[in-house]
């Protein structure tokens, strides 16, 4: 499924948060979103999944306007993984995981084997099958946004929004993390402050600074010295990496504390 905003403008107290945003993320596709703190990314996400409602320009699922689609129809076709998802303290692992199957719930379909089937699946796709029975308050920082993770995949969206997914993980997890997005064959917007990794997983990058969209393109054609330098004011030098063939960002003295 296709993702395309057009034209997106939203503003609060006459500011514009984002302002202009034109994007196309292709089925299949992983696009990486970039852009230093207050840039504009969680409010473009929410724009993107529906959560707020943009002052013009519109948001397409394929070719549906999103305004167009009820709440229920979005959920079973888009998840949005929030950067300080919370639930309800009681929760045991499994149960908040099952939340993700309630937009393909209903009272002629009741739960069915196919539904735990989804859930547990979805709980060893994130690595957490041993914790499904733990209470969710007693979850470290990074095993609760694995949980969000298998929650959101258990509501097998064709689009998945991720708000900063790796923060809290530790980098083994955060390389799985984005590993399994890249390969989920799953329409995909992740936001990323961790400009190495946004190389190393995403097919195509976007830029924002004060909420307007500065470069799209390739990880070649966005992560330059110069770009960097412009939206994030450090100094950097960018290779390809030995190893892995992804562009590596090196961060230079100067840009450094001494
Ligand atoms: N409801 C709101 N009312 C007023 N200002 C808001 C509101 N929501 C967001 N903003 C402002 O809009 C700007 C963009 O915020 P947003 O959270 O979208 O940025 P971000 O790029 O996700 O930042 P970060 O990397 O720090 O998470 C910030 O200056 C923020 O204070």
């Amino acid at each position: 499924m296709s993702l395309q905003g057009l034209n997106l403008y939203w503003t609060k107290h006459q500011v514009a948060i984002v302002d202009d945003v034109t994007l196309s993320v292709q089925p299949g596709e992983t696009l990486g979103l970039l852009g230093p703190n207050g840039a504009g990314k969680s409010s473009l996400l929410h724009l993107l999944a529906g959560l707020r409602r943009p002052d013009s320009g519109q948001v397409l699922l394929d070719d549906t306007p999103l305004r167009r689609l009820s709440r229920r129809q979005i959920a079973r076709q888009l998840a949005l993984l929030e950067q300080h998802a919370t639930t309800d303290s009681d929760l045991s692992v499994e149960e908040v995981v099952q939340l993700g199957r309630t937009p393909h719930r209903g009272a002629l379909r009741p739960w069915q084997p196919e539904d735990t089937r989804l859930i547990l699946h979805a709980l060893e796709r994130v690595g957490l099958t041993e914790l499904r029975r733990r209470r969710w308050h007693t979850l470290s920082g990074g095993e609760r946004q694995r949980v969000q993770l298998a929650r959101a995949l258990a509501q097998q969206p064709r689009v998945l929004l991720l708000d900063e997914p790796t923060n809290h993980l530790d980098i083994q997890h955060q390389l799985d993390l984005l590993a399994l997005v890249r390969h989920l064959a799953i329409t995909s917007v992740v936001a990323l402050h961790d400009l190495n990794l946004a190389a190393m997983f995403c097919d195509r990058l976007i830029v924002l600074h004060r909420g307007r969209m500065v470069a799209e393109g390739t990880p070649e054609m966005v992560l330059t010295p110069t770009l960097i330098r412009e939206v994030y004011g450090v100094a950097t030098r960018v290779t390809p990496s030995p190893d892995h063939g992804r562009l590596q960002v090196h961060y230079l003295p100067g840009s450094l504390p001494p």
